[in-house]
């Protein structure tokens, strides 16, 4: 390759002209892209409005992320404050509310790369949680940031076990107040975002005592700096948990308390109040001071997950037309890497579950809305439900899309490991999502546990939510396919996912009791059950999905070639799901082997069909260069020239290394006086 003479710049300005390696991929497309894009915004008007505030955030130099993968965790910061406190600014200059349609497109414009989250989730527990009277103290405050919040549930010794906080509120009915106390090193709240550094206040999570008597943990807004000057208020301690795998734009928070008082209207008091003679009042279910985690875990899946994936897809699948290597056949030039079978196996099945996670996330936000509203009416019977879907698909979407970002990143070679690609960041972002809001194990137990209370009860002919009456549908029979082409049929992979949900559900359900009434007590029973339980889980969750994306198939335009192509990566999410759990479809016999040669033949024909529109699949998801910050994946696939122009700006290069006149030079000197 011949390398321009140029010290320009290349990120986001775009080379003089696209690599035609990347270009003639764009040609072919089966499909209308800009229609696809519309279908993914929710309508073309959506996808208007997205582009326009892209544009205004990346017009802006403060919001620029061209040095990102040369900063120090401080830098990160910093500059992470610094974009959360323009933003606002921009925001007014715009004309923009904080709960517009904007708002969306500005954080994904962002990547994410800017503080004050858990702000928002500070917000969000004081409006779920908080009564009227509490909403209009404290909502319009923190809108207008003058008071920062946090959310501080973890503690040292306890993230997964709230009922094992130790952090303790204590009412004092002389004064009316609430004393709060860590009364050990594991009571110390670890972890929390935005409260290292920047928060005055926090929802604190505390064991509420009354009269000496424990009612468990609950939630108190607490000021721990002062917000003229920022020093600690009397009682706290806090600071900055130090460096972490990633989040170095976040500052997560440790938080000590002594004997701190604030007033009782300080407990989130909208399901549960204490009353000024220390009477307790609770309304509703006893988990309803979970509700911020069922509520985040549900906002979190699209833009902090399922985002992060199709850039992974974006950056992988277009780095993959342009690299060359190796020969396919001989005498002829070397071939793009996309069209080995193997690197479309990677790739592809990533690209058809970032679609279908897209539209699952639609699903589940309406199920959610609707719970929601019936919640805040004071009706918890959809609780149980949303608590159950909600973690378990927050656990499966992050656990695919980790796995998923991952395979993109390896799928790049040694460009992939490389930081300028944006994959490593990515990737080390995403795998948080395995842990915080509920590890991933501990999510899957409780949506098992739901799944179990089901079965039994369809078993025994109750009422169940709508979404697991299948679980009273169990069919005995076969997989009918008799070719390859009848695994394209929607219907026959539904059912072989709902056969094997069914399976794995009932299968355990049924050792559970098989355990319990040989004498084995239902703890021990239960733990010895939970391997199955999280993969019975596992398989819910990836029934609704197909479920879910054919459905979604069915209602899309048959125009353009959407719904021709949205049906292939469908039949693709579905026969890879098989293909690569085979042992789980073919256990008790519903597919047999032949059948499995022919999922095979027919998962592998599709890695061919999806291939050509690879490029415009991603191309589809819309995203800027600067959004993406990849040097691998920019529009124009100029990729070895961005790379280096990308390294040569490393602060690096552009300084003599200290430790030549440290070390390497009397190193070499004593060397040459030897020679
Ligand atoms: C806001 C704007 C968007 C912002 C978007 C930006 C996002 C930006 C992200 C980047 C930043 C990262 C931010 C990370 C922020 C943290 O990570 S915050 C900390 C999150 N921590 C966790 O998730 C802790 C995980 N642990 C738990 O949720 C619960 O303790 C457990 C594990 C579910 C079990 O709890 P437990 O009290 O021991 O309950 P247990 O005795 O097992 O009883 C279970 C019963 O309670 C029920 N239950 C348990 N939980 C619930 C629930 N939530 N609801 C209803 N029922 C429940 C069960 O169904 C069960 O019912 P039954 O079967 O008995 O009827
Ligand atoms: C980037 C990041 C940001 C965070 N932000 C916040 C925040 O803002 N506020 C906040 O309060 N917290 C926050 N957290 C903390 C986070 O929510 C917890 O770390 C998370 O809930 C996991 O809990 P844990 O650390 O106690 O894990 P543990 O429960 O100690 O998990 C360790 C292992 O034990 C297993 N395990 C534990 N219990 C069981 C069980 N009953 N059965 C089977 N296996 C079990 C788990 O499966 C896992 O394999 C954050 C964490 C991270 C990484």
């Amino acid at each position: 390759m011949v390398l321009p003479d140029t010290t320009e710049d290349t990120q986001g300005s775009g080379l003089a002209s696209v690599n035609p390696d990347l270009a003639s991929e764009r040609l072919t497309a089966s499909f209308c892209v800009p229609r696809l894009t519309a279908v993914l915004d929710g309508g073309a008007e959506r996808t208007r409005l997205r582009r326009a505030v892209v544009d205004v955030i990346e017009s802006d130099p403060v919001f620029s992320r061209e040095n990102q993968y040369f900063q120090s965790q401080n830098e990160r910061y910093e500059a992470a404050v610094r974009k959360a406190v323009h933003v606002r600014k921009k925001m007014q200059e715009m004309g923009w509310s904080e709960d517009g349609p904007e708002s969306v497109y500005i954080y994904r414009a962002l990547s994410g790369d800017v503080a004050f989250l858990l702000h928002r989730v500070f917000m969000r527990s004081i409006s779920v949680l908080g009564s009227d009277k509490q909403v209009a103290k404290w909502i319009p405050p923190a809108t207008e940031y003058q008071l920062i919040g946090s959310y501080a549930q973890t503690e040292l010794g306890h993230g997964t076990y709230l009922q094992g906080l130790e952090t303790t509120a204590v009412f004092d009915i002389s004064t009316q107040e609430f004393i709060l106390n860590t009364p050990t090193i594991s009571a110390m709240k670890w972890w929390p975002g935005d409260m290292g550094r920047s928060a005055t206040h926090t929802v604190v999570f505390a064991q509420l005592y009354i009269h000496g008597k424990c009612y468990g943990v609950h939630p108190f807004i607490v000021q721990i700096r002062s917000r003229q000057d920022h020093s600690l208020c009397p009682g706290v301690i806090a600071g900055d948990i130090g460096p972490k795998m990633n989040f170095e734009h976040i500052d997560n928070g440790y938080l000590m308390l002594k004997n701190v008082r604030i007033p009782r209207e300080n407990m989130l008091n909208k399901f549960c109040e204490v009353q000024p003679d220390g009477t307790y009042i609770r309304r509703g279910s006893q988990k309803i001071n979970y509700f911020t985690m069922t509520s985040v875990r549900i906002s979190l899946i699209s833009d902090e997950v399922i985002l992060p994936l199709m850039k992974a897809c974006t950056i992988a699948i277009r780095y993959s037309v342009v690299r060359r290597q190796s020969k396919l056949k001989p005498g002829e030039e070397e071939a793009k890497i996309l069209d080995y079978q193997t690197q479309q196996e990677k790739l592809l099945p990533q690209l058809a579950a970032a679609y279908a996670f897209h539209f699952i996330n639609n699903y589940l936000h309406e199920l959610f809305n609707r719970g929601y509203r019936e919640i805040q009416g004071r009706n918890f019977d959809s609780l149980p439900e949303l608590h159950a879907f909600s973690s378990g698909f927050k656990a499966m979407v992050t656990q695919y899309c980790t796995s998923g970002l991952e395979i993109c990143l390896r799928a790049c070679g040694g460009h992939g490991y490389s930081l300028l690609s944006g994959l490593p960041s990515l990737y080390t972002k995403i795998l948080a999502s395995c842990i915080y809001e509920g590890e991933n194990t501990i999510l899957l137990l409780q949506t098992a546990r739901f799944l179990i209370k089901c079965f039994t009860a369809a078993s025994a002919g109750q009422p169940v939510p709508p979404s697991v009456t299948y679980l009273a549908a169990m069919k005995p029979g076969k997989c009918p396919a008799k070719d390859k082409l009848d695994f394209l049929s929607p219907d026959i992979y539904t059912e072989a996912y709902q056969h094997a949900a069914i399976r794995l559900i009932s299968s355990t359900a049924a050792k559970l009791q098989d355990l319990i009434q040989s004498g084995v007590e239902r703890h021990e029973a239960w733990n010895q059950c939970t391997v199955q339980l999280v993969q019975a889980a596992k398989a819910h969750c990836h029934y609704i999905t197909v479920k879910n994306f054919v459905e979604t198939v069915e209602k899309l335009e048959n125009t353009a070639g959407i719904q021709n192509i949205m049906k292939h990566l469908c039949d693709l999410f579905a026969l890879h799901g098989i293909f690569s759990n085979a042992g789980i479809f073919l256990h008790d016999g519903y597919i047999t082997g032949a059948q499995m040669d022919m999922v095979t033949a027919s998962y592998l024909d599709l890695l061919g069909i999806i291939r050509k529109d690879a490029v415009p699949l991603v191309d589809a998801f819309d995203f800027t260069d600067k959004n993406l910050n990849s040097a691998l994946g920019s529009y124009d696939g100029q990729v070895y020239q961005r790379l280096y122009d990308w390294a040569r700006k490393a602060p690096t290069n552009k300084q003599i290394s200290p430790a030549y006149e440290k070390y390497l030079k009397p190193l070499l000197h004593n060397k040459l006086s030897k020679l």
